[in-house]
């Protein structure tokens, strides 16, 4: 059987990345020969639920259900899917690549001592049981041999379209009530807030925009390129090193943990390019880097360059855009 964690949306909805992941089940359980997919929720879902999981092809839906699943705990979560796993005997254990799934997957690798294989996007055969996954925030492929069972991996959101299978499963319910140890609920959420609005609307939507990195040399460094995305009417764009210095607010910061932008042209200033900014600025059309180094790797990769002190070049550059236009 193939055992599958489904997250649930506060509005009792299975999220579209795990509806995914039961996708991608689907096409291990054939190349098995039909394996059965089940899948686990914590919490009591409501008929439409399992009629959604029913509709994607599972057979049983396990609910965890026990004040122990009150709040997210991954201990407790991986506690609960491993006490489904023995009972109904699941060669494969998954979930989606997301926080959670990744980190209740890792806590059933620590349980079981099989390797686990996060942020898949493909499997390329049975025996061995091989996979690819994403690495490096997405920047490169490794593939993986899951030799040990069960094969414990995440899906990256993605990989494959959630779909409806062309033959439901029955979608039995079946509520679970796990023990959890004390030690499990050690580290659980204990409250919840709003996220802040999201500011980086605008970056990621902009035909044009100016980057700016450690290059602009403090807080105070940033008066010339603001004048620059202004003359532009492009947003800016900043590192991680500078939003951690406290330079510039995070919704600015593009890269892998920031915005993914893909601008006709962007110009990053002072931006080294560690491969964590290019996750976010690869599909750019266009690139104008301006740096001092000539072999940084932004420089190296970039349509064209200048090289130089920015502080010089783009008042240079601000100098001659009000020149043309007064012009
Ligand atoms: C898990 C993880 C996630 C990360 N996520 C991100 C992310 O989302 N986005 C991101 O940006 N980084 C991210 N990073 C950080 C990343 O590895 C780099 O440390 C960061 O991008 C470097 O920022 P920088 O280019 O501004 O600084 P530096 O690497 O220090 O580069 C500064 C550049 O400015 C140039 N320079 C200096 N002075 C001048 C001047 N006066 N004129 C012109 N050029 C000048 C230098 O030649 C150099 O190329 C992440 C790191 C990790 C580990």
């Amino acid at each position: 059987m193939i055992l599958v964690l489904v997250e649930v949306s506060p509005a009792g909805e299975a999220i579209e990345t795990s509806r995914e992941a039961v996708t991608f089940a689907r096409d291990l359980s054939a190349a098995g020969g039909g394996v059965p997919i089940d899948a686990v929720v914590v919490g009591s879902p409501d008929d439409a639920l399992v009629k959604t999981l029913a509709t994607h092809g599972v057979r049983r839906v396990h609910a965890l259900t026990g004040p122990a699943y009150d709040a997210f705990s991954g201990a407790a979560w991986a506690a609960g899917l491993m006490a489904v796993r023995e009972k109904a005997g699941a060669v494969v254990v998954m979930a989606a690549g997301t926080p959670r799934g990744n980190e209740v997957l890792a806590h059933v690798g620590a349980r079981t001592g099989a390797p686990m294989a996060a942020n898949v996007i493909s499997f390329g055969g049975l025996s061995p049981f091989t996979v690819t996954r994403q690495v490096v925030g997405g920047a490169a492929l490794e593939e993986m041999q899951l030799g040990m069972r069960p094969a414990i991996f995440s899906v990256a959101g993605h990989a494959v379209e959630a779909s409806a299978a062309d033959v439901p499963g029955d979608g039995e319910l079946v509520v679970e009530t796990p023990e959890v140890a004390d030690a499990d609920l050690v580290a659980r959420v204990v409250s919840t807030e709003e996220p802040a609005p999201d500011l980086s609307g605008a970056l990621k939507s902009a035909r044009v925009v100016v980057g700016a990195g450690r290059g602009a040399g403090s807080a105070d460094g940033f008066g010339e390129l603001l004048e620059l995305a202004e003359l532009l009417d492009a947003p800016l764009g900043v590192s991680r090193v500078v939003t951690s210095l406290g330079w510039r607010p995070h919704h600015e910061q593009v890269g892998q943990t920031g915005s993914r932008i893909s601008p006709d042209l962007y110009i990053p200033c002072g931006i080294s390019g560690a491969i964590q900014h290019w996750a976010g600025c690869s599909s750019a059309k266009a690139i104008l880097a301006i740096n001092s180094d000539p072999d940084a790797p932004m420089v190296t990769k970039a349509t064209h360059a200048v090289i130089g002190d920015l502080h010089e070049i783009v008042p240079a550059i601000n100098e001659e855009i009000r020149r043309r236009r007064a012009g």
